[in-house]
């Protein structure tokens, strides 16, 4: 099994090779699955602005591409002072995959900073189960 170590240092090789020439502002996002597989994403921006994506989306896309189907534990890291947690549409993509304490951890190049669960995130979200209960 992958141990947080293992997925900080994934995720900091993909935040590396994110395509940012308009923010300059690189993310990297990691998720382990339960299984142990880990799949890794970055953020990819456009000239079209709002088509960029984010590193969490691209993540996401890898895992289910790979066979994956839920997120174990999530590392997103980005550079400077601040966390940087996921945006809104991240917190509700991540949401789909995981459960109300799935940890998402928030890191800087010297590593992880603050963890949070995904019910800290995102309270009260909706859901699959929302669709089911009609
Ligand atoms: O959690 C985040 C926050 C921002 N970004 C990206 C989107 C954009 O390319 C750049 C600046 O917002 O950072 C991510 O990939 N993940
Ligand atoms: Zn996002």
């Amino acid at each position: 099994m992958a141990s947080l170590d293992t997925l900080f240092e994934a995720a900091k090789t993909i935040q590396a090779r994110a395509y940012v020439p308009y923010s300059r502002f690189k993310v990297g996002a990691a998720i382990v699955t339960p299984e142990g597989q880990v799949f890794t994403g970055c953020n990819v921006e456009n000239a079209a602005y709002p088509v960029g994506s984010c590193a969490e989306a691209g993540a996401i896309s890898a895992m289910i591409a790979g066979g994956g189907s839920r997120i174990g534990e999530i590392v997103v890291i980005g550079d400077g002072e601040h966390l940087v947690t996921p945006c809104g549409g991240c917190r509700q993509r991540i949401r789909e995959f995981a459960s109300p304490d799935t940890r998402i951890h928030i890191a800087g190049p010297e590593g992880i900073r603050k963890s949070f669960t995904l019910e800290e995130l995102l309270p009260f979200s909706f859901g699959p189960d929302n669709l089911t209960d009609r």
